[in-house]
């Protein structure tokens, strides 16, 4: 390559990105232990004169918490169980890093002047931390679907009021995001998420009768914390994935589509009226969708495996089955239903999901317990509209006493 060719090449790269000003982007990582915080972390790791870590916040594994705050030099490391805070203070002591612990803590870390927060708490109790972090100046990367499942009406509008952009973490979202080309949104006419199928894709539902925790936690193709691999299991997750998807993108729910895609190769996918379907594709591997967030509107390198197309060799699609995955229907439906409908679909899957690990009740139950608890929270706060978190907070509360009280009947 010549000398004028370099400095043509360089000219066209771009210079900053909302990653690489002058200034290394400050971020705070919410549910830092996680799969998706330490996936976050590994990538900011990598990237010293990029970024840098203001807070990490936990839930109750103080140690893990301290070591991931010394690696990356954050100024604070928070745990949300007020219990874990001594563990978490004499793991850091001498190290200059601030720490602290319970929920106005864990608010306070939130609080800190940071360019983007990443939400990456597993269920509704990353709704009102994910909730603070909408300031106005920052961008959200958001992993937390369970905050538009819980309140997507609520959170989207308090972003608009804020000006904060929400940029999608979650694989299939992120996908769509790459390919949704926002100035040509009234020329969408589908958008297609698609969904591995989970290890129980080929049985029947006599099968799935028997199937154990152990078996529900091997998910074909990616690594993930135990909630969404069980949802992953019973395809719960891409119910909740199409409310989220609905919060997300300028688009109506006729348009929305899943596909089962037992590779997780292609991601997501966009249809427009001139029939042109464009899709994102990548190794199963979440640094990619979050290497896209933390970079945007640029890209970052990120150390995930290359596709090799022709040793993949072949793709293929399926339509789901409703009928053996009843929690995808369970879902779609609590999205017509409205707000109150999808704030009890959540809070009824946390209970069922534990209920199921812990061995309380079956693999199928889990569909039948949700079911029958958003039918019954519905009953009682079909008309509500949520004016707050309170509001949602006490929906979320009462399906959890509900569903709770089934398991309890199950078991006797
Ligand atoms: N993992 C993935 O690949 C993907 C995940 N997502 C979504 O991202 C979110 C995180 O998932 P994942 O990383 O797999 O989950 P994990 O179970 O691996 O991690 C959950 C994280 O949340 C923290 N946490 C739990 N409760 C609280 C609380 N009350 N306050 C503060 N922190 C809390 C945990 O802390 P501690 O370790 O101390 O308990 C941990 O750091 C979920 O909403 C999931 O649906 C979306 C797409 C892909
Ligand atoms: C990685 C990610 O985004 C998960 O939400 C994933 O999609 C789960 O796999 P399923 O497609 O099996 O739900
Ligand atoms: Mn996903």
């Amino acid at each position: 390559m010549d000398a004028a060719h370099q400095e043509n090449q360089a000219a066209r790269r771009p210079g900053k990105s909302a990653g690489s000003t002058d200034q290394p982007m400050r971020i705070t990582v919410l549910g830092a232990t996680g799969s998706i915080g330490k996936s976050t972390l590994d990538l900011i790791r990598r990237n010293p004169d990029r970024f840098s870590i203001v807070a990490v916040v936990a839930h109750s594994k103080a140690v893990e918490l301290a070591d991931l705050a010394r690696a990356v030099d954050a100024d604070c490391a928070v745990c949300a169980d007020e219990a874990s805070g001594l563990a978490l203070s004499s793991a850091l002591s001498g190290s200059g890093i601030a720490t602290g612990a319970g929920e106005t803590a864990v608010l306070e870390a939130v609080d800190r002047p940071v360019d983007m927060v990443v939400g990456g708490i597993v269920g509704s109790a990353g709704l009102k931390p994910t909730l603070a972090a909408l300031k106005p100046g920052r961008i959200l990367a958001l992993a937390n679907k369970e905050c538009l499942v819980s309140a997507g009406d609520l959170f989207m509008r308090t972003a608009e009021d804020m000006g904060v952009r929400i940029l999608p973490v979650d694989s299939e979202h992120n996908a769509i995001f790459q390919v949704f080309e926002a100035d040509n949104a009234s020329e969408v006419e589908k958008v297609i998420l698609t969904a591995s199928g989970g290890p129980f894709r080929t049985l029947s539902l006599a099968e799935m009768e028997q199937v154990t925790p152990a078996q529900a936690l091997k998910h074909p193709n990616w690594e993930m914390g135990r909630r969404i691999t069980i949802d992953s299991a019973t395809l719960m997750n891409k119910g909740f994935e199409v409310i989220e998807a609905f919060h997300l993108f300028p688009i109506r729910r006729d348009q929305l589509g899943v596909l089962v895609h037992p590779q997780s190769i292609v991601h997501g996918l966009v249809q427009y009226t001139d029939g042109s379907l464009l899709a994102q594709l990548g190794a199963p591997d979440m640094r990619t969708p979050i290497a896209r967030c933390l970079a945007w509107p640029e890209r970052m390198s990120a150390p995930v495996e290359r596709l090799d197309l022709g040793k993949i060799a072949n793709l293929t699609f399926e339509t789901p089955d409703l009928g053996r995955f009843p929690a995808l229907k369970l879902a779609m439906d609590a999205l017509d239903h409205g707000s109150v409908a999808t704030a009890a679909l959540n809070a009824a899957d946390e209970i069922a999901v534990e209920a199921f690990l812990t061995g309380r009740i079956a693999f199928l139950d889990i569909a039948r317990l949700v079911g029958e608890t958003v039918d019954a929270v519905l009953q009682q706060h079909g008309g509500v509209r949520f004016a707050g978190v309170d509001d949602v907070l006490a929906v979320d509360a009462h399906a959890r006493a509900l569903a709770v009280e089934w398991t309890e009947r199950r078991a006797s």
